[in-house]
């Protein structure tokens, strides 16, 4: 279990991270959440005592990090994949902190076995690709074989059998009833691998909820009309209670309704339909909504010449790879 208390980090005059409060708990693999810049990798840095917090509290299993007796058998991280020592070996890499932390040298093969990289155990890091540095960087924080994971950004640089295998992965070692805490920019890669969302925004928490509950309340569905008489229809989904939405392009939009419903009600009053589709808004655009305030970094239009567009906020791109 990890607990944030009032965790807050101010760079100068700038907040990064902005009174945070919540629980990462074992058995789930938690989905850490937030736009560019949103404070998610200050936020994991402070969990591990790489950055002082300003103030607030994080505790592992009710300690400090500090205060652990061989901190990488409690909490695993990938944080910063090319943190190590491009001059060494991956074995060499995994040997030293292995014994820094009295793991035995055994553990080392295992892990390389257990991320794929025993074929190139023997050659310098700094040669890898960014998916072997993310490999090598995951076999770090297995090394302890520690309770507690933390992934920060993970399917960066791997390709789609990659991304199917961290994400199994992550869901194995919750399974084994360990805290997994998994950050992304990705709303729709942590559709397929959360049970819990933790999102923030300008270093503050948006929500704290269970997948379900998120999918649930987020994904709103509705009815996709289009016809010739759009006025005529528009007038007998009101005469009928529905709620209608004009969306553009002479299409209707109606809530809390079926195709069925709607496509007999349009046949008993004679109206020519040219579309009538169930439609489901994505995650993504939920939590781009729920986000929006909070976007720190916004893009200006995608005309790479330049030509002036309304400004959006800037997303990396979607990611589904399963
Ligand atoms: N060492 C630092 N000095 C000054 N400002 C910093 C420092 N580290 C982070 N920041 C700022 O704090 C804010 C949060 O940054 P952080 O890297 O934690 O966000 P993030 O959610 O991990 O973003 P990303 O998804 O882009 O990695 C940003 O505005 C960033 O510019």
């Amino acid at each position: 279990m990890i607990e944030l208390e009032g965790l807050t980090k101010h760079y100068g005059t700038k907040t990064a991270v902005d009174h945070l409060s919540f629980q990462v708990r074992p058995g789930v693999v938690t989905g850490f959440l937030g736009p560019n810049g949103a404070g998610k990798s200050t936020t994991m840095r402070m969990m591990l005592d790489l950055d002082n917090p300003t103030s607030g509290t994080v505790r592992i299993d009710g300690k400090h990090y500090r205060d652990l007796a061989e901190p990488l058998k409690y909490i695993g991280a990938l944080l910063d994949a090319k943190a190590m020592h491009g001059g060494r070996s991956a074995y060499n890499n995994l040997l030293c902190l292995a014994q820094s932390n009295r793991i035995p040298e055994s553990r080392v093969g295992e892990v390389l076995d257990l991320v794929g990289l025993t074929p190139v155990a023997r050659k310098k890091s700094k040669g890898f690709s960014l998916g072997m540095g993310q490999r090598l960087g995951i076999a770090s924080a297995l090394l302890g074989d520690p309770e507690i994971l933390m992934f920060d950004e993970p399917v960066n640089g791997l390709d789609p059998e990659g991304i199917h295998w961290i994400r199994n992965l992550m869901k194995a070692l919750a399974g084994e009833g360990r805290t997994i805490f998994v950050s992304s920019h990705l709303m729709s890669e942590m559709a397929l691998t959360a049970d819990h969302l933790i999102v923030i925004g300008q270093g503050k928490l948006l929500a704290d909820t269970s997948m379900a509950d998120f999918i649930q309340q987020n994904s709103r569905s509705y009815v996709r009309l289009r016809s010739p008489e759009q006025e005529r229809l528009r007038d007998v989904l009101h005469a009928n209670g529905f709620v209608v939405v004009e969306s553009g392009n002479g299409t209707l939009e109606v809530d809390g309704a079926t195709t069925e419903k709607l496509g007999e009600l349009a046949g008993a009053n004679q109206l020519v339909l040219h579309e009538l589709s169930s439609q489901r808004a994505s995650l993504e655009e939920a939590f781009m909504q729920m986000t929006a305030g909070a976007v720190e970094y916004h893009a200006h239009g995608t005309d790479v010449h330049g030509a002036a567009s309304a400004p959006g906020p800037k997303w990396g791109s979607i990611s589904e790879g399963d």
